[in-house]
C-alpha cells in the first residue's frame, strides 16, 4: 500500500541491500550458482581465483530487492586478509558444498565455524529466531547422480547439526530455479532478521561497512600475492587458539596466497568486477 503511493508520485524509498556472501571449497560452483542467479545462464568455467562483488536488483515477493554478492574465491578462504571484515560485513551467508565432494562438505562445518566466530555479536538465540547467524547450505551438483558422495540425508542432518536456517540440493548447471530458489531463501531470512533489532546490524558491523565500502565496493579489486600482504596486525587468526578452533583438522594450511586488499595500498593487478543487470 505505501509501496504503491511511493510509485504514483515517484518518490521510491531507497531498499537497504541485502548482502550475501557466498563461501565453499574451491570447485563446488559458487561463481556459477551466482553467474545463474543474476544472468539466468549457465556459464562453464571461470576464473577460479578472484573474489567478485557482484550488485543485482531483482523483483522478490512484490518487492525490488537490491542483492549485494560477494562470491568468495575458495582457495583463499582460508588465509584470506580480509575474511573477517567481509564476514561481518555480510548479513547473510551461502555455504556451498558439491554432492560429489565429501572434503567440500566436510568443510562447510569449519566454515560455519569462522562464521559464528566473526559474528558472535549476533548470537541471540529466541524462540521466534533459533539460529545465530542466517547460513544456508546448499549442496550443488545433483545432476552428477552417479558421482554421489553425499546423500541428501547427510546433507540435511548436517544442516540441522551445524545450525543452519536452510538446506538445498541444487543443480546449477540443470536448473536456474533452484538456484533463484537459494538467493530467494537468502531474501526471506533477512527480511525475518530485519524485522528483528536485536538481529540488525551491530556498531562493529558498520565500522566493517565503511571499511568495506571505501576500500572495495564496486570498484577495481587488485590482488596481491603471497604472505606480505596479508601483515595485518589485529588478525584474529593469527592467534593460536582462533587456529586451533578454526579448523576441524587443527590447522589451518599454510602457503602463499591470494588476498583482497585495499587499493590504496596496491596497484597491481587490477580487476573490475562490477556486474550489473
Ligand atoms: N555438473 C555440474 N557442474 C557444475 C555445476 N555447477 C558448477 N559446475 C562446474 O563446476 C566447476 C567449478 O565451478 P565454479 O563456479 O568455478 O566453482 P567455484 O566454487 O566458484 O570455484 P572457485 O572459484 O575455485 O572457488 C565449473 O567447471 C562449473 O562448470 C553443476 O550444478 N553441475
Amino acid at each position: 500500500m505505501t509501496s504503491t503511493l511511493y510509485n504514483k508520485i515517484g518518490l521510491i524509498p531507497k531498499q537497504k541491500p541485502i548482502r550475501v556472501m557466498i563461501m565453499g571449497q574451491p570447485g563446488v560452483g559458487k561463481t556459477a550458482l551466482l553467474v545463474r542467479f543474476v544472468t539466468k545462464k549457465f556459464i562453464g568455467d571461470y576464473d577460479p581465483n578472484l573474489e567478485k562483488m557482484y550488485t543485482y536488483q531483482v523483483s522478490m515477493e512484490s518487492e525490488m530487492v537490491n542483492f549485494e554478492i560477494l562470491d568468495t574465491a575458495g582457495y583463499v578462504q582460508d588465509k584470506s586478509c580480509n575474511l573477517e571484515m567481509n564476514m561481518r560485513w555480510a548479513d547473510v551467508f551461502i555455504l556451498v558444498y558439491s554432492i560429489t565432494d565429501k572434503c567440500s562438505f566436510d568443510d562447510c562445518s569449519r566454515l560455519k565455524f569462522l562464521i559464528n566466530y566473526n559474528k558472535k555479536k549476533r548470537r541471540l538465540s529466541t524462540k521466534d529466531h533459533p539460529f545465530d547467524v542466517p547460513v544456508i547450505l546448499v549442496g550443488n551438483k545433483v545432476d552428477q547422480q552417479y558421482d554421489r558422495m553425499v546423500t541428501y540425508a547427510e546433507g540435511r542432518k548436517r544442516c540441522q547439526e551445524l545450525g543452519c536456517v536452510a538446506f538445498h540440493e541444487i543443480s546449477v548447471r540443470e536448473d536456474v530455479d533452484q538456484a533463484y530458489a537459494v538467493f530467494k531463501e537468502a531474501f526471506t531470512c533477512w527480511k525475518s532478521m530485519s524485522k528483528n533489532p536485536k538481529l540488525k546490524r551491530s556498531s562493529s558491523d558498520h565500522g566493517a561497512e565503511a571499511l568495506f565500502n571505501s576500500a572495495s565496493r564496486f570498484i577495481s579489486w587488485p590482488l596481491v600475492f603471497g604472505d606480505s600482504a596479508c601483515s595485518s596486525s589485529n588478525r584474529s587468526e593469527d592467534t593460536p587458539e582462533f587456529r586451533a578452533r578454526a579448523s576441524t583438522e587443527g590447522h589451518i594450511r599454510s602457503g602463499t596466497t591470494a588476498c583482497r586488499y585495499l587499493p590504496t595500498l596496491s596497484a597491481r593487478g587490477s580487476i573490475c568486477c562490477y556486474l550489473k543487470k
